[in-house]
């Protein structure tokens, strides 16, 4: 168990509780709480001369101390987790019996208190003190605790010879029990009030004192004929966003269960309507001894929860989820040595019952909007930061801030996902018990499945708890395999066009989720943008160079983590007055050193990021200070060089120059190829300490001229113009792009309340923006068709699209910082995903020879303006669809053309396969993930 408040609570009061048990509050499994209160003896007993027959010796030891001879017949003393003598306090024993069972509730666990005990024995007394104790310290909780909202609704009810009454209402109507697949039992139309204040509180208490019946028996002039359960539930959800935990909504309630003493009619001298509520009242207590002595021991076949209406309510406080204590009281006196036996020994049995208690935590849609709202408006605060941040020119102080900026914002993501890792085991485990309290409204499994796939790490696990069909499932693929099996493979792996294989070939188990991977880590992993791939070493001895003026060393570059390279380890080092002047004379064309490309149509020259070994070997504490030497800039002529080869690269041509800079590799190749490549360049230096530099670029050029960014837009591909000239405005996010990812819908706090039409027209924004952020971040077209059929309006799907719409404003933001990550293999860039896209494009406009007959291919040029007598024709066709972004009809007619490609023959239906692809994502079809360029 773990919850903001399970610890607090278990260390509120009953620490020896822990100590006793060898249990503590998170584990899973606990034994019911069992003490035992001696009342003094009353009047009654002392002007009979009765005797006290009980004993406390310790605090955990009640003993019988009479006769010889009958004490033969039961065991002189009785262990139980906590004994309360005569002179204990009520106040004692909440604090030490009942208060870290009932404070679980503000941990989201549910929780039970229990007076159990002979008529006269002190119920009524103890619990009334109990809950007005628990209630006092959930209040002064809430006070101290104001970063998280809390609302208490009450409710209370009796069971009066079995019948069950609302005793917030004056009327006597009896209520129905019903049976929930989620919650249990439940009473029909009980009242339950939200309560204002603690003084409203105390007057529903109050009044429920008045409703309850009493009576008078020769025992006890206000004996309580009925069994009596208040009932607080307290739901908590943080205001401030925090982590998953935090930020989540638990819910659990605390039952205050006073029940009617067992009595004995000789005793009782009752007669006509008390004899009747007697016999109930022992029916029931009897039934409840029966399940309690059942649940004690293993094995025990059937219990009898629904033998009556106590147990079939309690019957989650009885061995199921909630902790529970049960305080028994005892009156010491001879006279009632039996009924105290009897007492001890349900004690005895309900000592052994063990409790499953779970945190409950719920993540409404309503909920999960609120929390994605105010996460989304976090990001775009801090983003907007960053951008003033790089428009205030590039200094060496404002990039830094910037790089701590992006740090924390991955570290932010970092610790999110660690909190979502967590959070799914522990869904896992409330999944298998079935202990959750409350439903998320989920109205189809499909976008369930969907938004626990693709929701964001940090809420996804939490936000489908249960199946829509009611039954709560584990987010682990074991047990999601088990309910959804997966339709045997040759039922749509018969040719090699099958959705299946068309997607597992060129996008990978699922084009979703494999974009979404990515994207994920080039969020995570901004400060870890380089990696090797392949390597060139040269020595710096011998090759020729060029110094590049426009690249001699600034200053920053340290700062930055940009390396200078110098291929003449004897040239002096510049002096910081030197540097500070090169780094003004540079600073129009480096100012943000962020990743520049370029492409002139003549050579392609791609500017890529590098990252300095050396500052990944400080980070390690292995770097000497020798190799932290400044190097200029370097120009490798490739075709003077034969001997310098580039190993693996996937290039048509050899590239034709090598240009090294400070904070970039360009690669001249005279012909644009449509290959990707991926390069790492390795220089010696002297021989002895050698520095590394880590390129890597994926392009292609063929294709570019398509792509060209509109003026303003935010770079999705490589400029049409290569000047050499500072290109980072172009790569920075500006305040426009940054306001891009909070629309409107997403500011609209009550969304869920608005009216069908004003939904409609949020639908249609969120679908535009959505749209138009696929174009921007190059998603497969798949996955975009895949979503378009998906969600069609309804009221629930404008969470879908808000989970969307964040993911891909982080992509957008993420490629707009020139972000790239190599890591596991694993590329991915803007440049990539563009990549990626073309190769989908190419693999489409291979269907569409497969899906359609030339004549219908025909048709279709046709229809979408492409001449009969034009090369490629298919190429050009899988290149309009999805383009025009502002145009749904066109929109629509690529959804469909997609759909049909890939076997999404109804429209209005997503193939069932394309949720089972994700259930079984093993490492080989992650290996096969396309969007990996190929390198
Ligand atoms: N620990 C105690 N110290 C002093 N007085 C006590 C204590 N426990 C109970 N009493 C007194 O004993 C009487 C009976 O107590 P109470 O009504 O709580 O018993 P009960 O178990 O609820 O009985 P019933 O089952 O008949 O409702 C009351 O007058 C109460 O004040």
């Amino acid at each position: 168990m773990s919850s903001i408040y399970g610890e607090e609570a278990s260390q509120c009061g009953a620490s020896q509780y822990g100590d006793d048990h060898g249990l503590d509050a998170h584990e899973e499994k606990e034994k019911i709480f069992v003490a035992v209160r001696l009342r003094p003896l009353n009047e009654r007993e002392i002007s009979n001369n009765d005797v006290s027959d009980w004993e406390c010796i310790n605090n955990t030891t009640i003993l019988y101390k009479n006769t010889l001879s009958e004490r033969s017949l039961f065991p002189t003393a009785c262990v139980y987790d906590r004994v309360f003598g005569y002179d204990c306090s009520t106040r004692q024993v909440y604090e030490e019996a009942a208060k870290g069972v009932a404070l679980s509730v503000l941990g989201g666990i549910n929780s039970s208190i229990f007076a159990y005990g002979q008529t006269s024995s002190g119920k009524t007394y103890t619990m009334s003190g109990i809950t007005e104790y628990t209630l006092a310290d959930i209040y002064d909780h809430i006070t101290r605790n104001d970063d998280r909202e809390f609302t208490l609704k009450f409710s209370a009810m009796e069971i009066y010879n079995e019948v069950v009454r609302d005793l917030l209402t004056p009327e006597d109507t009896p209520l129905r029990l019903l049976d929930d697949p989620e919650r249990g039992t439940v009473v029909e139309k009980l009242t339950e009030v939200t309560l204002k204040d603690w003084n409203h509180l105390k007057e529903l208490l109050s009044v429920c004192e008045a409703q309850r019946k009493i009576g008078e028996t020769a025992l006890n002039e206000v004996s309580s004929r009925s069994h009596q359960i208040l009932r607080l539930t307290v739901e908590s959800t943080t205001k401030k966003i925090v982590g998953f935990h935090n930020s989540s909504t638990l819910t659990a309630a605390v039952n205050f269960v006073d029940l009617a003493g067992s009595e004995r009619t000789s005793q009782t001298l009752s007669a006509n309507v008390r004899l009747k509520e007697g016999s109930h009242i022992n029916r029931s207590l009897l039934t409840l001894g029966t399940v309690i002595r059942k649940l004690s021991k293993k094995g025990n076949g059937h219990v009898p929860f629904r033998d009556s209406k106590l147990t079939r309510i309690l019957q989650n406080s009885l061995g199921g989820n909630a902790r529970t204590a049960i305080i028994c009281t005892m009156s010491p006196a001879h006279s009632h040595v039996e009924q105290s036996r009897n007492t001890l020994l349900f004690a005895t049995c309900a000592k052994n019952v063990v409790t499953n208690a779970k945190v409950n935590v719920v993540m409404s849609e309503k909920a999960l909007v609120k929390q994605l709202r105010k996460e989304l408006a976090r990001l775009e605060a801090e983003l907007r930061n960053l951008s003033a941040l790089a428009a205030a020119g590039g200094s060496a102080e404002a990039l830094k801030e910037k790089e701590a900026l992006i740090e924390k914002m991955s570290r932010e993501i970092r610790e999110l996902t660690e909190q979502r890792d967590l959070a799914q085991s522990s869904v896992h485990n409330l999944g298998s018990s079935g202990s959750w309290t409350e439903l998320s409204s989920v109205s189809s499994p499909d976008k369930a499945q969907w938004l626990d796939d693709y929701a964001p790490s940090e809420v996804s696990e939490c936000v489908y708890p249960f199946r829509p069909d009611g039954e709560s499932i584990g987010l682990n693929s074991n047990k999601l395999g088990e309910q959804i099996s997966e339709p045997p493979e040759d039922q749509y792996l018969c040719d090699d066009t099958s959705p299946r294989l068309f997607i597992e070939k060129y996008f990978g188990p699922d084009p979703c989720k494999g974009w979404e991977n990515i994207a994920q880590r080039t969020v995570q992993n901004l400060e870890d943008n380089c990696k090797e791939v392949q390597c060139i070493e040269v020595d710096s001895n011998t090759e020729n160079t060029s110094s590049d003026k426009s690249s001699s060393p600034r200053k920053g570059d340290q700062e930055s983590g940009f390396i200078n390279i110098d291929h003449n380890d004897e040239e002096p080092k510049q002096t910081s007055n030197e540097q500070s002047s090169s780094s003004d004379t540079d600073s129009s064309s480096d100012s943000n050193n962020l990743p520049r490309r370029s492409r002139s149509s003549e050579a392609i020259m791609i500017n890529v990021p590098v990252l300095k070994e050396s500052e990944l070997a400080k980070e390690n504490g292995d770097i000497s200070s020798e190799s932290e030497k400044e190097l200029s800039i370097k120009k490798i002529d490739l075709e003077e060089k034969p001997e310098l080869s580039i190993k693996k690269i996937d290039l048509k041509e050899k590239p034709s120059q090598l240009e090294l800079s400070a904070d970039s590799v360009k690669v001249l190749t005279k012909e644009p190829s449509n290959h990707c490549f991926t390069i790492e360049v390795k220089l010696k230096m002297s021989g002895e300490d050698s520095e590394k530099i880590c390129a890597e670029e994926v392009k292609k050029s063929g294709e570019d001229s398509a792509r060209i960014p509109a003026k303003g837009e935010v770079a999705k591909t490589v400029p049409e113009k290569q000047s050499g000239d500072n290109l980072v405005q172009d790569n920075e996010p500006t305040s426009k792009d940054l306001g891009n990812f909070t629309s409107d819908s997403l500011n609209s706090e009550n969304e869920s309340e608005l009216s069908p039409s004003r939904q409609s027209t949020e639908f249609e924004k969120q679908r535009q923006e959505i749209i138009e952020l696929w174009d921007a971040c190059n998603v497969p077209l798949v996955h975009r068709t895949y979503f378009f059929l998906l969600f069609k309006g309804d009221p629930t799907d404008s969470v879908y699209m808000e989970v969307e719409l964040r993911r891909l404003s982080y992509l957008k933001n993420a490629f707009s910082l020139g972000a790239k990550v190599v890591k596991d293999g694993q590329i991915f860039s803007q440049a990539a995903s563009l990549s990626a896209l073309n190769r989908e494009k190419e693999m489409l406009s291979k269907l569409l020879l497969k899906k359609f007959s030339s004549k219908e291919r025909d048709n279709l040029y046709e229809k979408w303006g492409i001449g009969l007598k034009t090369k490629r024709r298919r190429l050009q066709l899988c290149h309009k669809l999805w383009k025009d972004t502002k145009d749904m009809d066109h929109i629509k007619e690529s959804a469909a053309l997609i759909s049909k490609l890939v076997g999404f023959e109804a429209q209005n239906e997503v193939p069932k396969e394309m949720f089972e692809l994700n259930f079984s994502p093993g490492p080989k079809n992650l290996r096969s993930f396309s969007w990996k360029p190929r390198i």
